[in-house]
């Protein structure tokens, strides 16, 4: 994997400008940017450690499903999250209540992502306002708790708990941010968090009008 851009070095600077993009005047969300968000993300989870590499797969396969979707033949209808809902449940491309003929949906697949940044959310401000001696992997799970584990059987459940245990410690993380001092970061994820809770928003309102919370 040398060399991919998943390996190269994590910048939270460039992370929050690419979700910054990701949102159109009429808060439209682009799909290539909300995507280019996660590339930044699973660079970072890729820096912490090998024993994070089953969640950043399954991060980057549905990475991957997306791009292959912006670059398909009708890709023009993948521009934005609003516009690939509407062109996915015009033509009958989604399977809504169980699987079937349409296990690599746009709207499903992007359903796992954004159940993920509810987890990032909730993860950045408990890290945001945390005191120096406050232990990440308590962060990590008591978000994940509250969001995403829900969302998991017990074995994924178990497998992350495991990892979670395995976060470097608040000064280490920071540090892996690549802002600068710890002061820096929190004023950087200050920044961050309101972006991604409006992409979040935005994205849960569209799928709560369409019936989409629950695709298998
Ligand atoms: C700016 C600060 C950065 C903070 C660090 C963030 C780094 C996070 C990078 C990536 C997060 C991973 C996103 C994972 C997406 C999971 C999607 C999902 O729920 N998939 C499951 C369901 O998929 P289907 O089977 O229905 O297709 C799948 O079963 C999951 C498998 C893997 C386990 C997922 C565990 C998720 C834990 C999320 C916390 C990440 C911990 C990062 C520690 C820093």
């Amino acid at each position: 994997m040398a060399g991919t851009e998943e390996e190269e070095k994590f910048s939270l600077k460039e992370v929050l400008d690419t979700f910054k993009l990701c949102l159109s005047d009429s808060k439209e969300i682009y799909l290539e940017q909300y995507v280019a968000g996660w590339r930044g993300l699973v660079r970072l989870l890729n820096s912490l450690g090998s024993v994070f590499g089953f969640i950043s797969s399954d991060a980057v396969n549905k990475i991957n499903i997306l791009v292959a979707h912006l670059k398909g033949e009708n890709g023009s209808r993948y521009v934005t999250v609003q516009s690939m809902v509407a062109y996915e449940l015009e033509n009958d491309l989604v399977d809504l209540s169980k699987r079937g003929s349409h296990p690599e949906s746009g709207c499903r697949t992007l359903l796992r992502l954004h159940r993920a940044l509810r987890w990032l959310e909730l993860f950045l401000e408990r890290l945001r306002t945390s005191g120096e001696d406050s232990k990440t992997s308590t962060m990590c799970s008591e978000a994940y708790n509250e969001s995403l584990s829900r969302h998991h059987p017990w074995v994924i459940r178990k497998a992350a708990g495991m990892a979670f245990c395995m976060i470097p410690g608040r000064p280490a993380f920071l540090e892996a941010m690549n802002v600068g001092p710890p002061e820096q970061v929190v004023a950087k994820l200050g920044e961050a968090l309101p972006l991604i809770s409006e992409v979040y928003q935005i994205t849960e309102d569209l799928y709560s009008r369409h019936s989409l919370m629950d695709l298998p």
